[in-house]
């Protein structure tokens, strides 16, 4: 245990000492807000005066002065996260024998004082890592470690770890650092949002989050043990580390559920961070926010990587050679390609190796050629053959006979001709709807809704892809039905098989470059009719650009978004145990590089299609060369719930170990044999108890607790019906109400002060996965966990009382 400095004196003297430092530390805080409110105060100026200002006439001037302001503005953003807590640690050297060691103060971003020393260390800074990861048996330089406990900003309770004293006993730690800080802050009831811990992050945590910033980094750990919070410290700490390359490329997050992301979000920004996208595997596809969800059996073969094969002879399939080859009629003219010449065409078509509405225009252009010559032919016939008739007859003149000989060696149409008569039979609408009968342009929605409605077209396609009856079966749906989750990947997958025809993109282009040489000529005329010699650093090139400004610039999150084809910096994947293989394929096409951290716990994987080994979904993309990290310690789930929570991890998933939970606080875990009809005397009941029992916040502010409802498939219409003062699903609104219910999917990386777990035995039989979501529901708890049953209780909860 880890000798507080206040053990070592008598209760008086304690006191006095600890007022004393409370008030040091408090001057040392108040200069550190002051050097804040400057700090601000400097960046609002800077970006009020905008970036012309104070760049001098010179353009050059002026664009290193834009530059300056875009910094103004992500430093304004950046110091705006950090007024809460500023300041949270302290850590003192052991002195050598040269002097006393150094001080260093942690905060939430770094400090300079007016002489440029640091006033501040950023908690990502290597200065800052002892304060992480010393521990009493291995301190490396250490000799205390303070935490600085703020109530806005006054500085209300100090917590120290002397690590230069003897008789510290390193078992007793479990590898827990700063046990005060962590515990108090652990104890705080729910608010609903999930908090930042940058203060109390632990050791194992903290290898999580300093690890390098290549390759594939496996995070796993059970309920509760700070999978999340440590990947999304990670994600500030390599932004911050590797800013060059995460800040133009930017890092995505893929969470389970949009709520669960808007959890997640309240933490970033806290942290500083800004070029980060936040997305569920609904919102990979542009454009589309899936929500909906598969029945599991569907989302099965959906989620499997056959799909991909499925897509793509869907998208062959559309590319088509008439039998009896194409025959169409214009101005009066049936014109015909024979199918060789069609099958040729596709041929040339495909080899191209480009998405599909790309290769279409070669293929377009290759009939329209073909149609363009078979129309010449048949009116050089309607010409000829008055001619042939009269040269038979022996009646045409030898002048005439000597044009005719000459014309039969020239070929029929010239480049401008075959031109033009490719673009008068593209805009005639009949030959345009046979040519995209052949190779219509596609979109990813449509090919899929096409797919999907045509029971003939799955059953050919199913089987050439490897699905066999059962499977294909299982994808037909009605066209109005919503796009789901398990789509987006296949919706993906035909984008990139599809790809855009971009010729109207680069016509534009085209456009808009010509109008820039225009504009480049004029500035060309302005250099030379000024004269002024400022202006001699400017290129015509760089007025042109100053002209074309429109607006401020995309930041990198918001660029990303847009761009289906984006390659970010990094990619941190929540719950990844949830991910199905088509999901993996998609969010591996986002990051080429392969620079990921997953993070999940494979016993709790409740999506049939999701993974059953980290292997099984990684192996395929980087085999063998993943790394995995592990974390062991439960900081959510006290101890007495967490044993009944075993029972049902050793029962579902023998080979997987249940974290080590750090607190043994809160009442034992009930079970009550009661109708469901009852259940609002019990909620309303919990309800009291969580506010009696809510310790207040570390300043002494009352905090509100929150309570969910987690019922079976079964049983959530009737709770529904039972508790109606209570919201209901995995809304913002819901979640920030007192009390809340849920379906066991919805509760996914959520936690909750007191939780009512209904209907267990429904829960157990939902499937193949009913046992993870069991233990999914009863590791939600921070404090208190009450069982609800219809005098079924299953044998594996037997251990509750
Ligand atoms: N070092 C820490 N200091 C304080 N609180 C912590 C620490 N680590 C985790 N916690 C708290 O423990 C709780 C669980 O963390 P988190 O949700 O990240 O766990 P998880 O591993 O993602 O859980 P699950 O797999 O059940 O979703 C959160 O309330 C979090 O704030």
């Amino acid at each position: 245990m880890g000798l507080r400095q206040a053990d070592a004196v008598n209760p008086e003297r304690e006191e006095k000492s600890r007022e004393a430092a409370i008030r040091t530390e408090q001057e040392y805080v108040s200069r550190a807000y002051a050097r804040l409110d400057a700090e601000r105060d400097r960046a609002e100026a800077a970006l009020r005066a905008g970036p012309a200002a104070g760049g001098g006439g010179a353009f050059q001037a002026r664009v290193e002065s834009g530059v300056a302001t875009d910094e103004a503005a992500r430093r304004l953003a950046r110091l705006g996260g950090v007024e809460h807590g500023l300041c949270f640690g302290r850590i003192d050297h052991r002195a050598g024998v040269d002097g006393p060691g150094d001080t260093f103060y942690i905060g939430r971003v770094g400090l300079r004082d007016e002489d440029r020393e640091p006033l501040l260390i950023d908690w990502r800074a290597t200065a800052a890592r002892p304060f992480y990861t010393a521990t009493p048996g291995a301190p490396g330089t250490l000799a205390r470690r303070r935490h600085l406990h703020l109530r806005d900003r006054e500085v209300v309770r100090l917590d120290d770890e002397v690590f230069d004293l003897e008789g510290l006993a390193e078992s007793e730690r479990r590898g827990i650092v700063g046990e005060a800080a962590l515990l108090a802050t652990l104890r705080r009831a729910r608010t609903g949002r999930m908090s930042d811990v940058v203060a109390t992050i632990q050791e194992e945590q903290d290898q999580v989050i300093r690890s390098g910033l290549h390759g594939v980094l496996v995070v796993q750990g059970g309920p509760g043990t700070g999978k999340t919070v440590a990947a999304l410290h990670r994600a500030a700490y390599l932004l911050y580390t590797h800013r060059d390359v995460l800040e133009r490329r930017g890092v995505l997050v893929v969470g389970p559920n949009t709520t669960f992301l808007r959890y997640i979000e309240q933490v970033l920004p806290g942290l500083g961070e800004t070029d980060v996208v936040l997305a569920t595997v609904g919102e990979l596809h542009p454009g589309l926010k899936a929500t909906a969800s598969d029945r599991p059996d569907v989302a099965v073969v959906k989620g499997d990587l056959r799909m991909a094969d499925l897509v793509a002879e869907a998208v062959r399939d559309r590319q088509r050679v008439p039998a009896d080859g194409l025959r169409v009629t214009t101005d009066g003219l049936t014109l015909t390609v024979d199918a060789e010449t069609c099958e040729r065409a596709r041929d040339r078509a495909r080899a191209l190796r480009l998405p599909h509405n790309v290769q279409r225009r070669r293929f377009v252009h290759d009939l329209l050629e073909a149609l363009a010559v078979d129309r010449a032919e048949q009116y050089d016939r309607i010409v000829d053959e008055p001619l042939e008739e009269m040269a038979k007859n022996g009646g045409l003149p030898a002048w005439l006979q000597e044009l005719i000989d000459e014309a039969a060696d020239e070929p029929l149409l010239d480049e401008t001709e075959l031109r033009m008569a490719k673009e008068t039979l593209w805009h005639d609408p009949d030959v345009r709807a046979a040519l995209d009968a052949l190779w219509p342009e596609l979109t990813p929605e449509g090919l899929l809704t096409d797919l999907y409605t045509d029971p003939d077209e799955l059953a050919r396609l199913g089987t050439h892809a490897g699905l066999d009856p059962a499977e294909w079966a299982l994808l037909r749906r009605p066209s109005y039905a919503p796009w789901t989750v398990s789509d987006v990947p296949l919706l993906d997958e035909a984008a990139d098989l599809l790809g855009a025809d971009d010729s109207a993109e680069r016509a534009r282009k085209r456009a808009a470059d010509a109008e820039r040489e225009q504009e480049e000529l004029y500035a060309r005329e302005v250099i030379e009719s000024t004269g002024v010699a400022e202006l001699d650093m400017v290129t015509a090139s760089d007025l042109a650009d100053r002209h074309q400004y429109d607006g401020p610039p995309l930041t990198t999150a918001q660029r990303a978004l847009a761009d289906r084809e984006w390659a970010y910096g990094h990619v941190i994947v929540d719950e990844a145990q949830e991910l199905s293989a088509m999901a993996w394929r998609t969010v591996m096409k986002r990051v080429p590089t392969r620079s990921l951290t997953v993070v999940g716990d494979i016993a709790q994987t409740g999506s049939a299609a999701g993974a059953a080994s980290w292997g099984q979904m990684l192996d395929r993309y980087v085999p063998g060369r993943w790394r995995e990290q592990r974390l062991l310690v439960n900081y959510r789930t006290p101890a007495a719930i967490m044993r009944v929570a075993a029972d049902v991890l050793a029962a579902v998933a023998p080979d997987q170990v249940p974290p080590e939970p750090v607190r043994d606080d809160g009442p034992p875990p009930t079970a009550v044999a009661m109708p469901v009809t009852d259940l609002a005397y019990l909620v309303q009941a919990e309800l009291s108890r969580i506010a009696a029992d809510s310790p207040g916040d570390l300043g002494g502010t009352f905090t509100e607790g929150r309570l969910a409802v987690i019922a079976s498939a079964t049983a959530h219409p009737l709770v529904l019906d039972a508790v109606q003062d209570a919201a209901a699903g995995a809304t913002p609104e819901a979640l920030d109400s007192p009390a809340v219910i849920l379906t066991t999917e919805e509760a996914k990386g959520l936690e909750f002060d007191s939780v009512i777990v209904v209907d267990p035995a429904g829960i157990l039989a939902q499937g193949v996965k009913g046992g993870h979501d069991l233990y999914v529901s009863l590791t939600r708890a921070t404090r208190r966990l009450t069982v609800v049953h219809d005098n079924d209780l299953p044998e594996i909860l037997s251990a509750l009382v």
